[in-house]
Order: C-alpha cells, then structure tokens, then sequence
C-alpha cells in the first residue's frame, strides 16, 4: 500500500474501517459506550467505558493533547504510559492498550468497581485488624512488585488504593512515579527532583532532600496502616507547612486501643532515616517486612486468590 503519513482514527477513510477485521484493528472511541466520570484532572478525564463488541468495563483515562503540551506534562504522560506498561501485577491497575484521536490520547485501564480505600476508611471509621493487616499485606505486595520493576510510587495514598469488584487492592495514578536505576549494590540512587506527594503522606526525606527513594513508598505504607486502624493519617496540620513541619519533627501520638503489634510496625515504617525504615535495603529489607508479627497470619503466596475478608 502507498505509504502516507499515519491518520488519527477518526480521519481513517470509512471504507477502510469496515473492512478491518475487529480483531486486528486497533480500537477507537467509537469501539465503547462511555459512562460516568471516575476523577478528573488537570489534564486528563477517567471514565467508565464499555466495550461495545465484548461488553467488558475499563475506565478510560481520556487526556487532552492541547492541555498536555500547554501544561508541559508530556514527560508526565510518558512516565506514566511507560511505568502502566512495565507493571503486570493483581494489585496494580493495567493498561490494556492506548489509542488517540486528533484531540486526545486514550488509555485503556482496569475499571475497579469498588472505588477508592480511603472512601471505606471515612464511611467505616476506621477497619479492624484482621482487615487491617489483608489490605496491609496486598498493599505491600504490590509495593514490592513495583520495586521490583524499578518503580518508586511516591504518592500512595488511600485515594489512589482502588477496590475492584473482588474488593481486592487496585493501585493507581503512576503519573508522579519513579523510574530508577539500581547502582552497584541493588540500592537505588534517590535523585534531587521537584515532585512532591500529597502532604500527609510525604516523607520526610522527600521534604528535606527532595529526593525520593524507595523507602518513602514505607514511609507512606506506615501512614496508611496508621490511619487504617485510627480513621484518620498521623500526620495533620491546619495548613500544608504545619503537617510539613509535624513530620520532619515525627510529631505524631498513637490513639489508646491502638493494638500493640500494629503500634510496632508503624513506629518502624515512621522513621526519619530512610535507611533505618523497615522494608529499606532491597529485597533482603523488605523480606524483613513481611516477616514482621504483624503480617503473622499473612500467607504470601495466597493473598490474591483468597476472599477479602468482610469489611466491618
Ligand atoms: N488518575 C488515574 O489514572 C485514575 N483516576 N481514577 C479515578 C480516581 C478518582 C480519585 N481517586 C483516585 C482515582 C482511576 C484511574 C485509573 C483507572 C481507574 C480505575 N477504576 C477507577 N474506579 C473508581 C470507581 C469509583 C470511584 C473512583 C474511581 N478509577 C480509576
């Protein structure tokens, strides 16, 4: 065939749309039924979607071109397409495939139906420690999947754990991840750069160094247990520089009831040192992790088949 320059679907000519068998041609808007709006961004729009042909659920994470170079994010967008691609794991959300249009670029990911942790966090209050430590342990096995492929998250938070229809963990929004190179001796170097997560759940390393690591997705991991159990992060100003400065400072307090074997994993996740922060020191650290009391009752390699347990 003529070669000519490539044509964003929608200016395909038609005839060469309906003769393409489906199961080759690339999918386009017109391939789904669009629903209801997941999140939205500054540049970018999540829906649910249909498949028209299969009937299957994906969100789509729609953004717009415009507002990607206007905005300079199309390092971002790449990080992120890039990060999706490598990730093949049950607790991370998977991007199928992509396709774009003269306005837009289109990412085809995991619908999770159950929506965001930290949505069951406000409405239960607070989970109980059998729940505590599942959603703790599939958290954390994603966490180390992700290490395991060179990724940093850098902004784990209970809005970006999704539940999908299994209520199983879904983590999501790779746009301010990490690719790192590990050095000589497995470690990562943690390199200077303008990112910073959300304020509750940043690291203090991340504050004073502007260097993340892989140490400050435990760091988040101790906020996330913390507030799991007391219904609210360990860290919290009135503004963003007093929650800043309760965390260089460790200024937190633990609730009474607080159980004990929790209480001892959060205060070795919660610590300034990002070297001395249990799970640091590649595999050997996070082995050590998950061998902590806490994850006692946790059987590693079942943690996905498994039922979640009831959220009461
Ligand atoms: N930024 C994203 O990539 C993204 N954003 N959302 C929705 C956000 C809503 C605010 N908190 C963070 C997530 C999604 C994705 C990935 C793909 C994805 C898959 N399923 C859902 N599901 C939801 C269901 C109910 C409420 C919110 C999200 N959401 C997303």
């Amino acid at each position: 065939p003529p070669t000519r320059a490539p044509q964003p679907e929608s200016q395909a000519p038609k005839t060469q749309l309906s003769q393409t068998p489906l199961s080759v041609r690339k999918k386009g808007v017109k391939d789904f039924e669009f629903g209801k709006t997941l999140g939205e961004g500054s540049y970018s729009t999540v829906v649910s979607a249909r498949d028209r042909s299969t009937g299957r659920e994906y969100a789509i994470k729609i953004l717009d071109k415009k507002h990607i170079i206007k905005e300079k994010k199309v390092k971002y967008v790449n990080i992120e397409k890039n990060t999706l691609n490598k990730m093949n794991h049950p607790g991370i959300v998977r991007l199928y495939y992509t396709f774009q249009d003269h306005d837009s670029l289109y990412f085809v990911l995991d619908h999770a139906k159950n929506g965001e942790l930290l949505a069951f966090i406000k409405k239960l209050g607070s989970f109980d420690l059998n729940c505590t430590q599942y959603y703790t342990a599939q958290i954390l096995s994603s966490i180390e999947y992700m290490h395991s492929q060179g990724v940093i998250h850098r902004d784990l938070k209970p809005e970006n754990i999704l539940l999908d229809e299994k209520m199983h963990v879904k983590i999501t929004d790779f746009g301010t991840a990490k690719i790192f190179e590990s050095n000589a001796d497995g470690e990562e170097d943690a390199r200077a750069n303008s990112f910073v997560g959300t304020a509750e759940y940043v690291s203090p390393e991340l504050l004073k160094e502007k260097a993340a690591c892989k140490s400050s997705d435990f760091w988040a991991l101790g906020c996330i247990i913390y507030q799991l159990i007391a219904g609210r992060p360990p860290f919290k100003g009135t503004n963003e520089y007093m929650t800043f400065q309760k965390i260089v400072n460790l200024e937190y307090t633990f609730p009474e009831g607080f159980p004990p074997v929790a209480k001892d994993l959060v205060q070795k996740l919660l610590v300034l040192n990002p070297s001395e922060r249990l799970g640091s020191g590649g595999n050997a650290g996070i082995e050590k992790l998950k061998v902590h009391p806490f994850f006692q009752e946790i059987k590693w390699d079942k943690i996905w088949e498994m039922p979640a347990p009831r959220l009461l």
